[in-house]
């Protein structure tokens, strides 16, 4: 479902992502993980087709993301990490507005089901500039959640969700990805991501560390009780981390 190889990405004459590659099969969730200015955001918005990779091919839910992008943007939904939400419209409005722009049948029992699910129905006629920032949150995925998109890139979803939020998140995560739908979750939270996803991509500096399962992270690092011990001792050693059996390319084994 996502097939990238050799993916770079300069910004002037500044390397923010290097010679990344990774493939991922429909429903399975994979969690992009990195220190800050590792390249998450810049990876995603280039899987989104909203700005131009410098050099790979990215094949995103069977679409080119640089040549077929707008029929991308019918197949995919991208969830920024601040989701820029339309001042004048309400919450279901946004929610009805999209369900339209996407010609999604029974837009509006959906939308319902949708506002129910994220606890926002009692938020149904309030404009979206009262909400607070995890309501905010909630409705932009909400938004991505009503077309049924073939791929997901949600970047850092979590951010200003409370506990139930989070909870309501992670399993509709997973029954999206149930349903087919392959998803990338961009987190500083390694034991959600943990929790959540099937795969891991970490970047460092612009380039893969590690791209495979989790269970084969934790392996490499058998003294290491969670994800997020495996993660700190993987900062801690040299060289990328990959496993053959997931590895894209010859290069990306050590
Ligand atoms: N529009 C831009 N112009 C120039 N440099 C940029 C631009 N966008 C990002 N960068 C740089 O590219 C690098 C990667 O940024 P990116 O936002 O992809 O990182 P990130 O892994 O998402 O970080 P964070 O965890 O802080 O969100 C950083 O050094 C950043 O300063």
């Amino acid at each position: 479902m996502i097939e990238v190889r050799g993916l770079r990405k300069l910004y002037d004459d500044y390397l923010a992502v290097d010679d990344v590659s990774f493939t991922l099969d429909r429903g399975s969730i994979c969690g992009l993980v990195g220190p800050n200015g590792a390249g998450k955001t810049t990876t995603m918005r280039c899987l989104a087709g909203l700005i131009q990779a410098t050099e790979g091919d990215l094949m995103v839910a069977g679409c080119d993301a640089v040549r077929d992008s707008i029929e991308l943007k019918r197949r995919l939904a991208y969830v920024p990490d601040d989701p820029p939400l339309f001042d004048d419209l309400s919450v279901l409005q946004h929610l009805h507005f999209i369900g339209r722009v996407y010609r999604v049948d029974d837009y509006a029992g959906k939308a319902d089901r949708l506002l129910d699910q994220f606890h926002l129905t009692s938020k149904a006629n309030a404009g979206a500039t009262t909400l607070s920032r995890g309501m905010r949150q909630k409705l932009a995925i909400a938004c991505a959640y009503i077309h049924d998109p073939q791929v997901l890139l949600l970047d850092e979803p979590m951010t200003g969700l409370d506990p139930p939020g989070i909870r309501t998140l992670l399993d509709s995560i997973r029954e999206q990805a149930q349903r087919g739908t392959t998803v990338i979750l961009s987190s500083h939270l390694l034991g959600m991501i943990e929790e959540v996803c099937t795969e891991v991509l970490m970047l460092g500096a612009g380039r893969v560390r590690y791209f495979g399962s989790v269970e084969n992270l934790r392996s490499r690092y058998p003294e290491a009780a969670s994800l997020e011990a495996a993660y700190f001792a993987s900062e801690n050693s040299t060289g990328i981390l990959s496993f053959p059996e997931h590895a894209c390319s010859a290069e990306t084994v050590l």
